[in-house]
């Protein structure tokens, strides 16, 4: 492969290596010592919030400069500046959504390539190749906008593949996709890999998936700082208490929460009947869905990327209309208003139906985290003693305390989900619909925020969760649902 495409594997150099956010007191990561030699594949875990994604960026050189923060110490991509070794590194970013550049699949897969100065001869099989590698089939022309959740993280790995870089950085490149996209996606990065020789750096909360392709894992604990650094049969063995400690989702140690139980009763506060789904009218995405959410149980909704699943959420909390078919709440949740949620007043649906998107950032309002926190109380016009402390109660169980008056917008990814569930808890609904709710969670937050649902729902509240998470779905799965591609939606008992 010639150079200039930037495929030579590159190696990696930290020596007491801190980074702190411009506005925070803290270091968000410090004193790294880390010498990653070219072609070697890295795994870096570590609790949320713990600045894995700030250590890859930095490796990408795309931190700017003291108005985004400030470094110490010496980091090095191939014996220089990250900044400089800018064309060398390719990185997928955690939140799939802020990669898309362009307006169709094939520009965006391609602009990377474009930038490295590859010839246009050579970009479209590379952007072929890419695409089918990670397994998505859609047309060249597709607007990448209208994407699921899962394709959009598919094609930003594509984009990143395509370059063929020498230091390949991949920030939870798996967390939106379903089972059988992890193995493929996974896969596709070995293949690459094996054809290149780069360098992988990987964070990724859930160790099983990757530990079969690296060599080394390296772990960082709360405050920012490495907690273990080696063969990760070794880092397990000898490092497994650190590693429980630090959150992480160590193999064969499953989080310790209760099982999932059946429904309480059969009433259903939340009825679709012959129900059609689409973003918009021509765009029909699944038709003649005959489901209802049981009172005060929690439903857990799966399925393959792209199958609908969001769609059917967003439907589901009253934020978009059905195509056809009828979509109605019980009298009990309704509450002498029309039985259609779509016809209800944002206030109305607050107090009712509260819905975390799949993508945290899209519901951002306020300035800061407790803000953010109190935008639906404050909406409802009972910002009082009572409510004030549930916001405090909920920033500490769900470990945003220290972030009380941060910008939502600078939180780590695994802080932003926490948050945005946070703000929907506040309000009380009746029926909570969270599209991914385990997104970027550590073992430590993952099992809090189980917990934390699982007491909502005990509470009588009725939750709907979509997810490719298991775990989510063994504890909080009283009634599955499945959606298919061809028959709609299956129902599972616990
Ligand atoms: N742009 C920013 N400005 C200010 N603080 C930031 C910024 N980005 C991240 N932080 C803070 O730096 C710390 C580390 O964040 P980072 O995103 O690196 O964590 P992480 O380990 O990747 O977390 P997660 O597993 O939740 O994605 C967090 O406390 C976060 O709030
Ligand atoms: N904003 C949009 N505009 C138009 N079409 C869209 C939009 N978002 C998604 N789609 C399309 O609608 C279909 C269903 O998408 P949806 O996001 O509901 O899937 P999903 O099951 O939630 O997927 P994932 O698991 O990847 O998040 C997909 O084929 C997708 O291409």
């Amino acid at each position: 492969m010639p150079e200039r495409f930037g495929s030579r594997p590159a190696g990696v150099e930290a020596r007491g290596w801190g980074w702190r956010h411009a506005g925070r007191i803290r270091w968000a990561v410090d004193g790294i010592d880390l010498r990653v030699h070219a072609g070697e594949r890295v795994l870096v875990a570590g609790p949320s919030g713990s600045g894995k994604s700030t250590f890859l960026h930095a490796l990408a050189g795309v931190h700017g400069g003291a108005e985004e923060g400030e470094s110490r110490g010496t980091l090095l991509v191939d014996g220089v500046e990250p900044s400089a070794a800018r064309g060398r590194a390719g990185l997928v970013l955690q939140d799939p959504d802020s990669q898309v550049i362009l307006a169709r699949v094939g520009d965006d897969v391609a602009f990377g390539c474009e930038n490295l100065g590859v010839t246009r001869e050579e970009i479209w099989p590379r952007v072929g190749l890419a695409l089918e590698a990670v397994g998505l089939d859609v047309p060249l022309d597709r607007s990448t906008s209208a994407l699921s959740g899962g394709q959009k993280q598919r094609l930003a790995l594509a984009g990143a593949l395509a370059m063929r870089p020498g230091l390949l950085l991949l920030d939870e490149p798996t967390a939106n996709l379903d089972p059988h996209g992890v193995a493929e996606v996974r896969d596709a990065v070995g293949r690459v890999l094996d054809a290149t020789g780069a360098t992988l750096v990987v964070v990724e909360h859930r160790l099983d998936v990757w530990l079969e392709l690296v060599t080394r894992l390296v772990v960082f604990g709360r405050d920012g700082r490495l907690v273990a650094d080696g063969v990760p049969d070794q880092v397990l063995r000898d490092h497994s208490t650190a590693l429980l400690e630090a959150g992480v989702w160590v193999p064969g140690a499953p989080a310790e929460v209760e099982a999932a139980r059946p429904p309480r009763t059969t009433t259903a506060v939340l009825s679709a009947e012959h129900l059609a789904i689409g973003r918009e009218p021509g765009a029909l995405v699944q038709s003649g869905l005959d489901l209802d959410l049981p009172e005060a149980a929690s439903t857990v909704l799966t399925g393959p990327n792209g199958v609908g699943k969001s769609t059917l959420a967003l439907t589901m909390g009253g934020l978009l209309h059905p195509i056809a078919g009828r979509l109605a709440a019980s009298p009990g949740l309704a509450r002498g208003l029309a039985p259609e949620p779509i016809r209800w007043r944002s206030k109305q649906l607050l107090t009712r139906i509260g819905t975390v998107f799949q993508e945290p950032e899209h519901q951002f309002v306020a300035r800061t985290v407790r803000d953010e926190v109190g935008v639906a109380v404050r909406a409802l016009g009972r910002l009082d003693a009572a409510a004030a402390s549930r916001v405090d109660e909920v920033l500490q169980r769900l470990r945003l305390d220290a972030l009380a008056e941060a910008n939502p917008f600078t939180l780590s990814g695994g802080e932003q989900r926490r948050l945005t569930v946070a703000s929907a808890l506040v309000a009380q609904p009746d029926v909570m619909i969270l599209d991914e709710p385990t997104f970027g969670q550590d073992r430590v937050t993952w099992t809090e925020l189980v917990r934390l649902l699982r007491e909502l729902v005990d509470d009588g509240t009725t939750v709907l969760s979509v997810t490719h998470d298991a775990a989510f779905l063994a504890a909080l799965g009283d009634r599955h649902l499945e959606l298919t591609a061809s028959s709609g939606v299956g129902r599972r008992a616990a």
